[in-house]
Parts: C-alpha cells; structure tokens; sequence
C-alpha cells in the first residue's frame, strides 16, 4: 500500500518544515508585537513570562543528555546547555534574557524570583521538560525542532523593537542577535537525528505530533500571556460638556 510508504528524508524533511504555519509567529500576541501594538505592560509580561522558558531550557537539554548512550551525540549536545547556563567569559543565554528584562523595566528581582510566570506557562514549559524526561532522546531532539522557524521570529524583534518600542534599551536585543546563529547550528543536529532515527512512515508520522505538541507548548504560553495582559479598549473621544 502506497500510502504506508516511507517518506523519502527529503519529503519528511518538507512535511516538518511545513509545520511552520502553526508556529507562534502565527499567534495574535505575536502578530500585535510585530505590528508595534502591545503597551509596555504586556511587552513586559512576555519577557517575564518568557524568562520561565529560559530557565527550564538547560533542564530540558540535561535531560535529553541523560536519556542518551551516545556519546558523539552528547559531546555536541553539551553546547546546548553552556549556551544558555553560560562559562567562564560568556555569560549565556539567560543572563542576556535578563538584560532584556532589565530594558524593559522589570526588577532584577522579580524577575529572577518568577513573580509574574503564570500558571498556563508554567504548565506548558513544564510538560516540554517532563516530555525530555521521559521521551526516548531522539523524540526529545525531534521536539526541539521548532527552532527552525525562530530565526525568523527574532530576526522579526531585531527589525521592529528598535522602531515601535523606542523606549526599549538596545543592549537588550543582543540575546535575539545571539539566537541566530546558534538556533541555525541547533536545527542543523536536531535535523540529522530525526532523520536518521524516524525511518518508517508511522514513525516519521510520530515525529509530527512530535513536533506539534512543541509548537502547542509555544502556543499555549502565547495563549496565556494574552489572556492575562489584554488589550486596553481603544479610547474614546470624550464628549465636551
Ligand atoms: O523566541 C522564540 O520565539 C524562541 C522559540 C524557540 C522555539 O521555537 O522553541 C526557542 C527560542 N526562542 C530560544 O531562544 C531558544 O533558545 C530555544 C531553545 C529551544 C529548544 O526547544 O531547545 N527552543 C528555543
């Protein structure tokens, strides 16, 4: 039966890319940052929410790491976690995180503290996690796949922010900058182990869902982020009396 037929890694490759239209950039939260709509107050909250995520990468790339008996594959992966958690003479990805909670005006403290990580975030970013932790290593790796499609989105950041959101302090755009690149060499490894370790076609079809339960991960935390910093009503001209 045909339709039982393996995909070719280049049309598995395809179908996974194609994923993109169900990435966050898609979400309205992110449509009204990209158009300069969000007030101060929800930038904010994005950034402080967004900052959970942060934190709970490392963990996450920890846990793949642990589920893994490759050591080739450990040796790259290791990256991972430095990048974020930082070494002697770079400070990291959180670190640049929370410069950019400080451009925007969060206390140190509150941010560090998680004063303000709602609780659908906490959920979502934390089922990404116990996903790593329990997944066989080559799921979780298929899972991180959603970074092909965010070069785009902070590419999106560095183009906008410095003309809608002025009273954002530039410094705190390096850690979009820095993503680039390394979000490019992440899906480079993450690409060569999906495709090599979902062969048949009810496997590659696994790696979908797989990969759509992450993007469902990005898009519930956009969810609540919306919900609980909405728009204000626009203004309305007050009548002279
Ligand atoms: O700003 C974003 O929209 C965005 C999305 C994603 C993603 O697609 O998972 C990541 C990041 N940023 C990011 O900065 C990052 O370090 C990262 C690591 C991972 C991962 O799943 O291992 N995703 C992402």
């Amino acid at each position: 039966m045909s339709s039982n037929k393996a995909w070719s890694k280049k049309e598995f490759e395809e179908r996974l890319r194609a994923k993109g239209d169900r990435y966050h950039i898609h979400h309205p939260f992110n449509v009204a940052m990209r158009e300069g709509k969000l007030s101060r107050e929800q930038l904010r909250g994005w950034v402080a929410n967004r900052f959970y995520y942060q934190v709970c990468i490392p963990q996450k790339d920890a846990a793949v790491m642990a589920n893994c008996d490759d050591r080739e594959t450990r040796r790259r992966w290791v990256q991972r976690i430095l990048d974020h958690d930082g070494w002697e003479g770079n400070a990291g990805g959180i670190e640049a995180w929370s410069r950019l909670g400080e451009a925007v005006g969060i206390d140190r403290e509150v941010l560090w503290g998680q004063q303000l990580v709602l609780p659908g975030v906490r959920f979502a970013v934390d089922a990404y996690v116990n996903f790593a932790r329990r997944a066989p290593w080559q799921e979780a790796v298929c899972s991180s796949l959603t970074e092909m499609f965010a070069p785009e989105i902070h590419k999106q950041r560095l183009s906008n922010w410095p003309k809608d959101y002025k009273w954002v302090a530039p410094e705190g755009l390096n850690y979009f900058r820095s993503r680039i690149s390394l979000a490019q060499r992440d899906v480079e490894h993450g690409l060569e182990v999906t495709l090599n370790y979902f062969k048949t076609r009810a496997q590659q079809e696994r790696a979908l869902e797989i990969l759509q339960f992450k993007l469902d991960v990005l898009w519930s935390m956009s969810d609540a982020i919306a919900l609980s910093y909405p728009d204000k009503p626009a203004k309305t001209k007050q009548k002279k009396q």
